[in-house]
């Protein structure tokens, strides 16, 4: 069974359509990576999936069951952002707390240990960092043991010490055939912590893999200099290149492998090349392209 199933969701908010026709099917076990540019829905996807946002039309399933079921079953956990900690209490209280609210919580120690807090377990929250409180908010997330864990961007507010801690917690956690799925607008973060990448843009899939499939589709750099009026004829069939225009005076290419295709252009394309120039391709213009074909 999947864990997450979204079909033909839309949902607009006045006349923005922040998920327009959303089908996308993960499976149960393993970390996803929902990845996508600003504003591309994954937000109001996630608010779904929590039962917090109500689809104008399609489906979406937790398990097998509607997201509002799934939440009172305690299979999904989120991580919230802004939730306050309660004053006054230490890490292990709170923790302790949450678990006991659930039919079968993790051991407390164990939630503490994945969330790297068992040197903190003594300390009141209120004399945390920040990257500390979101540790807590993590153990808090995991300590109902959800089948299904959800999280919105979740290293936004940490420190690096904090997003390595909080990374190999979201492993172990995955690793024990739990789900977690998370937000990101980085490529490189969901390359390092995801077992499958779905990339949504304008409110739909655009692309759904491995993270390997998905860097080869979405990577790529730029390789331009000044053709002048030399022929680009063959340009296309510099290893690696997968698209040539011609800009003006300019050549551009996007390849796949930015060194082999620079040293063929000196060595085998015959041509003068002057005022040469490699720039990564975005993920932004990535998206764009998967988008549009
Ligand atoms: N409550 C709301 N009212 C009006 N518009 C909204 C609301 N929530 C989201 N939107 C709009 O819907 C679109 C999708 O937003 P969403 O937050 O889901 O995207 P996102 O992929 O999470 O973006 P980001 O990475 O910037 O958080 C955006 O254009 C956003 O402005």
């Amino acid at each position: 069974m999947e864990a997450i199933r979204f079909s033909q969701v839309h949902k607009s908010f006045g006349s923005v359509r922040a998920v327009d026709g959303l089908d996308l099917e993960l499976p149960a076990g393993g970390s996803v990576a929902l990845l996508g540019p600003n504003g591309a829905g994954k937000s109001t996807s996630i608010g779904m999936l929590l039962g917090l946002v109500k689809a104008d039309s399609g489906t979406v399933d937790v398990l097998g069951a509607t997201p509002a079921e799934a939440v009172d079953r305690g299979w999904i956990g989120a991580m919230l952002q802004e939730a306050e900690l309660p004053e006054g209490l230490t890490v292990k209280e709170i923790v302790a707390f949450v678990g006991g609210l659930y039919p079968e919580p993790l051991p407390l120690g164990e939630v503490l240990e994945m969330a790297d807090l068992t040197d903190l377990a003594g300390r009141r929250v209120t004399r945390l960092s920040g990257g500390q409180a979101q540790r807590v908010r993590f153990a808090m997330a995991i300590a109902g043991a959800p089948r299904v864990l959800v999280l919105d961007e979740p290293t936004a507010a940490m420190d690096v010490e904090s997003r390595r801690a909080f990374w190999t917690g979201i492993r172990g956690y995955a690793a024990s055939g739990r789900t977690v799925l998370f937000a990101t607008h980085y490529l490189e973060e969901a390359d390092e912590n995801a077992d499958r990448v779905a990339v949504i843009a304008r409110g739909r899939a655009v692309a759904d893999g491995t993270p390997a499939e998905i860097k080869r589709l979405a990577g790529g750099r730029r390789v331009r200099f000044t053709l002048g009026d030399q022929p680009s004829a063959g340009l296309d069939r510099l290893p690696g290149v997968v698209e040539v225009l011609v800009q003006g005076h300019s050549a551009v290419l996007r390849t796949t492998d930015s060194d082999a295709t620079a040293a063929a252009l000196f060595t085998e394309s015959g041509l003068r090349i002057k005022d040469l120039e490699i720039t990564g391709v975005g993920l932004e213009e990535a998206f764009l392209t998967l988008t549009s074909s």
